[in-house]
């Protein structure tokens, strides 16, 4: 196999910011910017810049001291300096903050939690409680009924946060986004992370560290997202927060400690102790809205908190240079002193401070509220990078303040009554109504009707949004990920990681004159949901549709039949096998017809064989296992012109409709790359469509006799059932000979976890629900390709042969 060189991966770097970045893998435009030196330079302060300072406090209108910097001609940094004091505070106040976890956390109903005390909702509604009302982050029907999140919702409040030691209080504006938990909508949460700055993680007290929060702790990885940690249902049974804190250590390796310790548990379950100011705090009122804080801790719990203290303080010290120089001389660190290096740890994403309560019990949320303002980072804090394609993609800092040029990226759609509702996230400068942005993809001017302020599904109308926030605009043309600005700035953002489908099946509308409303539902389920493809098999000329999992693609058929009022029928859900080949082949062919009229010729000379799989990211953990296969990747080498470069964009267009389309199931290539070096044209019979069709014919000859393979998904799946169905539920995987890589019994449930083939596993919730009486609980989430069973293979070749012939009948 020939080594790939640098040439071969930039050019492959570029194709994909051509194409506006659909990210499969780790995109190595991220990687760039992440390793780029970022940081403005600091120049000294000039005169000019002092007269500057003083002009700003007379007027106290930033943009006015802008106009006046530029005609100083002063850089871009000093005017960054100068405005900094104005700004920063404003920005102070801000925290841009998700709230992910795994499944039934408790995301839904924190938040409700949240908007009652910051006044946002008059009163609280649980998730499928009795009231039939339902939280109000959860607003569509489905998942009311359902009792689970779909979509992120997003909305924003004002937290009052109260200094009992002076007495002040200080307002924070928070634009919060709740993410759905099942791993089926994990676009959700990923689209979110990557336009947060901080998050809140939710455990469960008695689940502690569960397979989604290793996939939410993954994504906040991926964005460099600090968190701090919330161990919601501490009023459980078997809750205990502190197995919880050991599993975040061991398991997600992230430092963490806890910033509280429980006054009593279970039923008993009261409040919390402050561990950084020593006090005890406690909820009152009907629904926990009275805060009373004393400085007496229970006499029985004056232990735990002095040892749970230390322990913090410890841990603190390791991440922590200054809280380390305390530690090593002894010496006994302030309350401030803690706080202050809770935050820089925090922000620094090198620790997560451990918060705990009972969201539903209406206990000790909003000290986890003031721990959003206390320790995740403004937006100042954050450090967002966008490539500037005016100076050879170099990386550029955004600074979020109001007077700089517009920068924000479109980062969800959402089809409303109103029309196409985009949400953007504003990273410098503000967005005003009317105004005109540009779309640094397209390079398309676009006029800003209205802007909106999202609470859940409802809206606020706003005619400015400032640097750092968030806010949704309505009748703007574009898609997710695509990077506004004002034109002035060739800068351009990168788009978040969408993971690839991995189950589709066939779909039509039982009834044919529902025909347009379901063409309309998939053009709009597919523009919101980048994870949901819609294509039609040419063969059969069924429509397919493809997603994360059965829950995915469930959803989706209930809301076309809920939404536009169109009943599906669906064929069996099928696995999106891959094909690929395991070895180097040459070709030399040529198609020649040129019997009569005008002929075909097209001769192409080359050779395939397997990508090698990419490189890990920079900064991957130790023995973390990057994908096994490479992309999809043709070159050309012709030297002496033998075929055109017309022809040769033919040729790459035959290839990437080969990969489209595998010769073995039909299923999409994945890993091969094809190189043509040399070929011939005839003056007159040669054209495009014929090198197009060539290379065609030369793929599929050379993929049969490259030892081709078929490739199946496979997927992390876990298994949580109380103990005594521990030997049904292992059988039952057996059986579909899945690898158990690890069981972790606990005192009423186990857990396990296996490596199993997505084919195997249809069909198996219900399984699953008749072996643990409706106890037991599963989730799945796609982890690699790798080959089916030689049977398999054999089985499934034969299928689609049969398929064939019957179908030339
Ligand atoms: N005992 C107890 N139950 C809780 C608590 N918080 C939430 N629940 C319950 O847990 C279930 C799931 O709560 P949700 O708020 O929907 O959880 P979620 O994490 O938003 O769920 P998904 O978004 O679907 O993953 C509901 O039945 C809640 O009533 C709590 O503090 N204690």
């Amino acid at each position: 196999m020939r080594a790939y060189g640098v040439v071969r991966a930039q050019s492959a770097v570029l194709r994909q910011t051509r194409n506006g970045l659909r990210l499969g893998q780790p995109c190595p435009l991220q990687r760039w910017a992440s390793t780029a030196i970022l940081r403005p330079r600091q120049l000294a302060p000039t005169a000019n810049s002092r007269t500057w300072q003083t002009r700003r406090h007379q007027s106290g209108a930033a943009a006015a001291v802008l106009q006046q910097a530029k005609e100083d001609n002063l850089a871009q940094e000093t005017i960054i300096e100068n405005l900094s004091q104005e700004e920063a505070f404003r920005l102070s106040r801000v925290r841009n903050i998700g709230i992910a976890a795994h499944i039934d956390s408790g995301k839904t109903t924190a938040t409700e939690r949240v908007l009652f005390y910051t006044g946002r909702i008059k009163s609280i509604h649980e998730v499928r409680g009795k009231d039939s009302v339902g939280a109000k982050m959860d607003s569509m029907d489905l998942e009311r009924e359902k009792g689970i999140t779909i979509q992120s919702a997003a909305t924003f409040c004002d937290w009052i946060k109260k200094n009992p030691e002076t007495g002040t209080e200080d307002k924070y504006h928070i634009n919060l986004i709740d993410t759905p938990g099942h791993i089926d909508f994990t676009i959700e949460v990923e689209r979110a992370l990557r336009v947060l700055d901080g998050a809140v993680m939710i455990l469960c007290a008695v689940s502690g560290v569960q397979s989604q929060t290793i996939t939410v702790d993954r994504q906040m990885r991926r964005y460099n997202v600090p968190r701090i940690i919330f161990v919601n249902k501490m009023d459980r049974m078997g809750a205990n927060p502190f197995k919880a804190i050991d599993q975040v250590n061991h398991k997600l390796r992230l430092p963490a400690a806890a910033v509280q310790i429980p006054i009593g548990s279970e039923d008993t379950f009261q409040g919390v102790v402050d561990l950084i100011r020593m006090k005890a705090i406690y909820n009152e009122g009907s629904k926990g809205e009275i805060i009373r804080e004393t400085d007496e801790i229970p006499a029985q719990l004056q232990g735990l908190a002095k040892e749970r203290r230390a322990k913090l303080i410890e841990m603190l010290a390791d991440v922590d240079e200054e809280m380390a120089e305390l530690f090593l001389d002894e010496q006994e660190p302030t309350s401030d002193q803690i706080k202050a290096a809770v935050r820089r740890a925090t922000i620094s994403r090198k620790f997560a401070p451990v918060f705990m309560g009972s969201a539903l019990a209406d206990k000790s949320v909003q000290p986890m509220l003031d721990g959003v303002c206390d320790y995740l980072p403004n937006p100042s804090e954050v450090e967002n990078l966008a490539l500037d394609r005016r100076r050879q993609e170099a990386s550029v800092k955004l600074v979020p303040y109001n007077s700089l040029p517009f920068v924000g990226l479109a980062f969800k759609l959402e089809e409303s009554n109103f029309g196409q509702l985009t949400y953007i996230r504003v990273y410098q400068g503000s967005l005003k109504k009317s105004a005109n942005v540009y779309n640094a993809r397209t390079d398309k001017k676009v006029r800003i009707p209205r802007i909106v302020r999202m609470h859940s599904n409802e809206m606020e109308e706003v005619n400015e949004v400032g640097a750092g926030e968030i806010c949704a605009v309505f009748g703007v043309d574009c898609s997710s990920g695509d990077t506004f600005t004002d034109g002035t700035l060739g800068y351009s953002m990168t788009s978040m990681f969408v993971p690839e489908p991995v189950i589709s099946l066939s779909i039509h509308p039982k009834n044919s004159k529902d025909g347009n409303n379901f063409s309309k539902a998939m053009n709009r389920f597919q523009r919101e949901d980048p994870t949901f493809r819609v294509h039609v098999d040419q063969e059969s000329s069924e429509t397919i549709i493809s997603g994360m999992g059965e829950l995915h693609l469930d959803i989706y058929v209930e809301r076309m039949r809920r939404e536009y009022k169109v009943d599906c029928a669906t064929g069996q859900p099928q696995v999106a096998y891959r094909e690929t080949i395991t070895q180097h082949i040459p070709f030399d062919h040529l198609l020649k017809k040129q019997t009569g009229g005008a002929g075909d010729y097209a001769r192409v000379v080359g050779w395939i064989e397997p990508t090698p799989p990419p490189e890990l990211p920079e900064g991957a953990p130790e023995g973390a296992v990057g994908p096994a296969y490479g992309p999809n990747f043709f070159e050309t080498q012709i030297t002496g012109g033998t075929i055109s470069e017309k022809f040769l964009y033919a040729c790459e267009k035959g290839f990437h409709a080969s990969c489209e389309k595998g010769p073995m199931l039909g299923h999409r290539v994945l890993g091969v790359s094809m190189v043509i070096n040399d070929g011939a044209t005839h003056m007159t019979d040669s054209s495009e469509q014929a090198f197009k069709r060539a290379t065609e014919q030369a793929f599929r000859k050379a993929f049969a006799a490259a030892q081709p393979q078929v490739l199946e998904p496979l997927m992390k799946t876990t298994v949580t059932a109380p103990n005594e169905f521990q030997g049904n539920i292992v059988a039952l995987l057996n059986k579909r000979n899945a690898t158990i890589t690890e069981t972790i019994i606990g005192a009423e449930d186990f857990e396990l976890h296996a490596e199993t083939s997505l084919n195997s596993m249809f069909g198996f919730s219900s399984l699953l629900r008749a072996g643990s009486q409706g106890k037991g609980e599963f989730t799945m989430e796609f982890s690699h390709y790798a080959p089916a069973p030689r049977d398999l293979q054999k089985e499934l070749v034969a299928k689609f042969e049969k398929a064939r012939i019957e179908k030339n009948k």
